[in-house]
């Protein structure tokens, strides 16, 4: 019978905790003084484009990187300047790191070798961590005869060989292909809730970050943009970079103010019939008449229609997610007149 995660992992989550964390490479200032608290059992994903500064935030509190200021606290202990061994993370990297002339089960084993365990004793360690993963029929072989995604699970199971409590992963899924990358994120998922450990992951795949977290963390130019729940995060875009790096809303101006309407809140009727408006607040945010437009482009994706909408008077295009069942290629197809409108309640304000 497969162990409880729990017994075969027995350590408790701990939070980490950043204080004004920047980090300097020379001139360039990868993080630039991030605040961010994490609770202990959350899963974390550290969300943003290329260079933003993600990995050097997992990188510091790893202890992998030096911390340039500020402090990495963990579990209500300051481990600034403590090394990576000593901090209760481990790490799961995004090329797993495994010892290609190892077995799976001796790469598991490796730093119990190091430190003199008895090889029964360890052997039955590894073991029990690769049945975990569900890898126990693979133990003999070596990392080149398993998938990808047989690695990444031996690569965890090495992580957690130590009892973390904080488990660190930097892109663990981008390497795989996209049917095994969803299924891999599903057992992410798991795993982090049956081992109740602090999961910090760093992606710039939004649909990861939202399948997965519960603390989604936005950055941009080693600041943090914005933090939250995705449901917060996606509904509630703060900044106009996070609703466009998150996709799925329109970025729209009135009076120099700036505001997002979701891409499936758009209301599109055929021209000539005339939007029955919601209440307005007054504020401007919604489009009383609304606007005519051209459907530009309607792309079929199962459930739904992605329709790419050209406003008459120039202004920039619009995204509108259609569900199959609304969709009408007669009345909505390329090239058909449109009205588009939207609900003040559906629109939110950004900040400057
Ligand atoms: N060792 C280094 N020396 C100098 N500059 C570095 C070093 N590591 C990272 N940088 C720079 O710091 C910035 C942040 O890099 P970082 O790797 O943290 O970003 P990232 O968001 O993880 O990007 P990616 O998704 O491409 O890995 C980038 O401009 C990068 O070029």
């Amino acid at each position: 019978m497969v162990q409880p995660a729990s017994t075969v992992v027995k350590t408790s989550a701990a939070d980490i905790e950043l204080v004004h964390v920047s980090k300097q490479y020379g001139d360039a200032l990868a993080v630039d003084a991030i605040d961010l608290r994490i609770p202990g059992g959350a899963y974390c994903c550290l969300l943003g484009p290329s260079g933003c500064g993600k990995t050097s935030t997992l990188r510091m509190i790893a202890g992998h990187e030096s911390v340039s200021d500020g402090d990495v606290l963990i579990g209500g202990r300051n481990v600034t300047r403590e090394e990576p061994a000593s901090r209760g993370t481990a790490m799961v990297f995004q090329s797993y790191a495994l010892f290609p002339h190892l077995s799976a089960l001796d790469n598991v084993a490796f730093s119990l070798k190091m430190r003199g365990v008895a090889k029964d004793a360890r052997r039955k360690r590894a073991g029990e961590l690769l049945e975990l993963v569900a890898m126990s029929a693979f133990a003999e072989r070596k990392p080149a005869q398993l998938s990808g995604g047989q690695q990444q699970r031996v690569a965890l199971a090495r992580a957690l060989l130590n009892q973390p409590r904080c488990l660190l992963l930097d892109e663990p899924l981008s390497a795989l292909d996209p049917f095994l990358r969803v299924q891999m994120r599903a057992e992410l998922k798991r795993w982090q809730k049956e081992l109740g450990i602090t999961f910090v992951h760093v992606t710039h795949s939004q649909e990861e970050a939202m399948a997965l977290a519960d603390l989604v963390v936005v950055m941009s130019h080693g600041h943090i943009e914005q933090s939250g729940t995705p449901h917060e995060v996606f509904n509630r875009p703060r900044t106009e970079f996070v609703a466009r790096f998150l996709g799925g809303h329109n970025v729209l101006g009135t009076s120099g103010r700036l505001f997002t309407v979701r891409a499936d809140h758009l209301r599109i009727a055929p021209h000539g019939v005339t939007p029955v408006q919601a209440a307005s607040g007054g504020s401007g945010m919604s489009r009383i008449g609304g606007v005519a437009c051209t459907v530009r482009e309607a792309e079929y994706q199962g459930t739904h229609l992605r329709m790419t909408l050209a406003p008459l008077d120039g202004s920039p295009e619009l995204i509108s997610m259609m569900s199959d069942a609304e969709y009408d290629p007669q009345r909505f197809g390329p090239e058909a007149r449109v009205t588009v409108w939207w609900d003040e309640q559906d629109a939110h304000p950004l900040a400057a």
